[in-house]
């Protein structure tokens, strides 16, 4: 692997390295032997059915599975921010203090501001929880989330319960907020268009690895219609089984 000036390869400089991850529950081997590196910056969906283990593995980048085992290692930063399917904010804090939760320093709150500003609620920041819609709440849930510009990102169905309109709102956000504070994101989905539309780069979960691992090499603004994109739904789906056809060994493509 070509090494730059500092003597550091891509993978040293990866904001997460994983080897050989594996976590069992009881018998059942959920991870096992799982491999992913991340690179600063990149935006990954993750697929996989239900149950393959998407949320296991982003507990584990999360830190908050302490009982993961990894041979070789799993390397993620420290300053990691968590979005969820629910916005998980605290009833009784106005949207400010959600979003500055936990900041310190004399321009905290400014900075609460700015990041509501940036997810479209300027002037909501004291109204409560509860005044807002679900896709509303999500919008805070990201401010809170990037505010800390943090390293990585990680979102577990950030947008699975938000209506089909809502959600291509969130879409549009959600790439405009990466694009412009740049942390390695892993998105875990149900949805391949979501995937498709959002990341570089669409892991499939499967047997405890990853099964696919595909660059999205569309041109912007991402043409549904586009052959490409057909082509791209085609194999993740078909790597998903929902065609009905068996996966075959590990596909790989360098990005
Ligand atoms: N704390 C736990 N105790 C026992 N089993 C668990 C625990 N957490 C997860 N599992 C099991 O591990 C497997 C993977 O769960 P996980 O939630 O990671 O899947 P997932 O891919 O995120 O699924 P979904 O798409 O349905 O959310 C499941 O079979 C689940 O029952």
């Amino acid at each position: 692997m070509a090494a730059d000036a500092r003597g550091l390869t891509e993978e040293d400089r990866a904001t997460v390295r994983i080897e050989n991850l594996v976590r069992s529950f009881g018998d059942r081997r959920v991870l096992d032997g799982l491999d992913l590196s991340i690179a600063p910056g990149e935006f990954v969906a993750l697929l996989g059915r239900s149950g393959s283990g998407k949320s296991t593995l982003l507990r584990a980048l999360a830190g908050l599975d302490h009982e993961v085992a990894g041979g070789g290692g799993l390397a993620a930063p420290d300053d990691v921010s968590v979005v969820f399917q629910d916005a998980r904010l605290l009833p009784w804090k106005r949207l400010l203090g959600n979003v500055v939760l936990g900041l310190t320093g004399p321009l905290a709150e400014e900075r609460g501001r700015a990041a509501l500003a940036e997810v479209g609620l300027a002037g909501r920041e004291r109204a409560w929880p509860v005044e807002l819609s679900g896709g509303e709440q999500q919008r805070v849930s990201l401010a809170r989330s990037l505010v800390r510009e943090p390293r990585l990102l990680l979102a577990d169905e950030p947008f699975g319960a938000l209506d089909a309109l809502t959600r291509i709102r969130m879409h549009a956000l959600l790439r405009r907020l990466c694009e412009r504070h740049r942390p390695a994101v892993l998105l875990v989905t149900h949805d391949v268009d979501e995937a498709i539309a959002l990341a570089d780069r669409v892991l499939v979960l499967d047997r405890g690895r990853i099964a696919a691992d595909l660059p999205v090499r569309l041109p912007a603004p991402r043409d549904h219609a586009g052959a490409e994109y057909t082509a791209l739904r085609a194999r993740l789906l078909d790597r998903l089984g929902v065609r009905g056809t068996p996966s075959t060994g590990p596909e790989e493509e360098a990005a």
